[in-house]
């Protein structure tokens, strides 16, 4: 009786001692887990080495993108290759640097309530001496008064609002039935220099942005398969996720780590959680890229014959050169000769009442950006879906079945988002090709070493207790 009560004690007090070493060994890993990097990572002392990056470390996007006649790593390659580098250099060129915009929120559907807090977010002034001449106007319009409102009583965040009637020479001023234009005041119009003002994180959160964002999803373009969509609705919502993601993508690659010391970086950790962990905002990303890439191409000669004149001839020269580059680039015709086929659209009967309808629901969006309570986060909201339409312009409303007599015609501004835009996607698309498979491996490990922390807390509880 005795003995075999020693016998279970001494049983009982071996099987302790295991589970004591085995939770020890559990908070070792745990602690070497959690010593690993966080994910923010600034420019300066930390860009990441792409030497460390193993063949299957690729993020794992392959195959034809979807409802396009290309595939990720064929866009990958292009992208890095040739889109990127010429689209880089052509968004510096003084003719594609500055875009005419209207920046006064006045907001179509409710008052503003603007919710932005940074300095970062007001558009930057052009300086003088940068500014084509071809632009320039005798006299400054101050900011209107009401306009303070959009900028959080920031008056630094005043714009130089020079036009010239001249800067337009060669370049028609005609609708697109896809826009919103309530552009009609050009007084009211502003130059701003896309090159100082940056689409990055401007601190526009909470209520503001994402009344935005549920208008736009909500009233616009409702998320498939929810509701039973047809093909082009399914484009237009995929063209709306591919630019929110890109949108993302600027903020996580160019975030203010601390605002104390102004240290500006990569945020991975934000990259990860708006975008990667939904495969389908990465296709919807890879998606836009391309159906823009075909609009671009598909206006190949009318671009390559259209002025680039700011009054600098080696400037505006260096810029066509650069278009023709890229509009008859011949790695692009040979990888990629068709990136999106639009000839498969608008067909069935209902066609036009269709193609009426999402012209409409687009409009919408582009008047929405008016209610963007942030400046700069509205110009490139304003200039990217500007973009969107263009797109969408050159690739349904004209030589279409129904617009077949109808020729192409382009505003300057239209051009200068257009390829904007494109450039703004091909930064995206680099970044996710680069840092993809870091944000998920550096978030593979931060939900690991948070599952081995409770569990180690749950080791640490019993040893106490035992
Ligand atoms: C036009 C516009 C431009 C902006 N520009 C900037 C800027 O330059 N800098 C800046 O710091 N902030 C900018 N913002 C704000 C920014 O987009 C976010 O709204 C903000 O950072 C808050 O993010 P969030 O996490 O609440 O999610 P949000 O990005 O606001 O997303 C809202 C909701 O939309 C859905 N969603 C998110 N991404 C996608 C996607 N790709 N596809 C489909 N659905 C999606 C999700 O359900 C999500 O909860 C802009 C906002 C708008 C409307």
């Amino acid at each position: 009786m005795v003995e075999s009560e020693v016998k279970k004690i001494k049983k009982g007090d071996k099987m302790k001692w295991r589970w004591v070493i085995g939770a020890f060994t559990t908070i070792l890993l745990a602690i070497a887990l959690a010593s690993r990097s966080t994910p923010k990572i600034p420019f300066k002392s930390g860009q990441f080495s792409k030497s460390c990056h193993c063949p299957q470390d690729k993020h794992r996007y392959s195959g034809i993108v979807e409802d396009c006649c290309c595939d990720y790593e064929t866009v990958d390659h292009l992208n890095e290759e040739v889109l990127h580098p010429l689209l880089q250099d052509l968004v510096k060129t003084p003719f594609f640097r500055y875009f005419k915009v209207k920046l006064w929120c006045n907001c179509p559907f409710w008052p503003d309530d603007g919710m932005c807090r940074l300095r970062d977010c007001s558009v930057c002034e052009c300086p003088e001496n940068e500014f084509p001449e071809l632009f320039k106007k005798p006299y400054h319009h101050g900011l209107p008064s009401d306009d303070l409102k959009c900028q959080e009583g920031k008056p630094q965040a005043a714009v130089d609002r020079t036009l010239d009637s001249k800067a337009f020479r060669g370049w028609t001023e005609t609708d697109n039935p896809w826009t919103y234009d309530d552009e009609t005041d050009n007084s009211e119009m502003t130059y701003v220099n896309l090159q100082l003002n940056p689409e990055r994180y401007t601190g526009y959160t909470g209520p503001s942005a994402r009344r935005i964002w549920d208008a736009v999803y909500s009233e616009n373009c409702p998320k498939y398969p929810a509701e039973e969509l047809c093909q082009e609705e399914k484009i237009l919502y995929k063209l709306i996720s591919g630019l929110h993601s890109s949108i993302s993508i600027h903020i996580a690659s160019d975030y203010l780590l601390d605002e104390a010391t102004n240290l500006w970086g990569h945020n991975l950790d934000l990259m990860y959680n708006r975008v990667l962990r939904y495969p389908n905002r990465v296709q919807n990303l890879y998606f836009t890229f391309l159906f823009v890439l075909r609009a671009v191409t598909k206006a190949a000669d009318y671009l390559e014959q259209a002025e680039y004149d700011t009054g600098n001839p080696t400037e505006d020269l260096k810029t066509h050169s650069l278009m023709r580059q890229l509009l008859y680039n011949p790695k692009l015709q040979a990888a990629c000769p068709l990136p999106f086929d639009e000839a498969k659209l608008w067909k069935g009967q209902r066609g036009p009442e269709l193609k009426q309808k999402i012209q409409a629901q687009f409009k919408n969006i582009s008047a929405l950006m008016d209610c963007v309570g942030c400046e700069k986060c509205r110009l490139w909201g304003k200039l990217q879906v500007l973009g969107l339409g263009t797109a969408l312009k050159i690739l349904f409303s004209v030589n279409g079945e129904d617009h077949s007599h109808q020729t192409l015609e382009l505003q300057r501004n239209e051009v200068i988002a257009l390829i904007n835009l494109l450039n703004r996607l091909s930064e995206s698309i680099k970044f996710v090709h680069e840092m993809g498979a870091a944000a998920e491996k550096l978030n593979e490990g931060t939900v690991t070493s948070t599952r081995l922390n409770s569990l180690v807390q749950q080791a640490w509880a019993s040893i106490v207790k035992t």
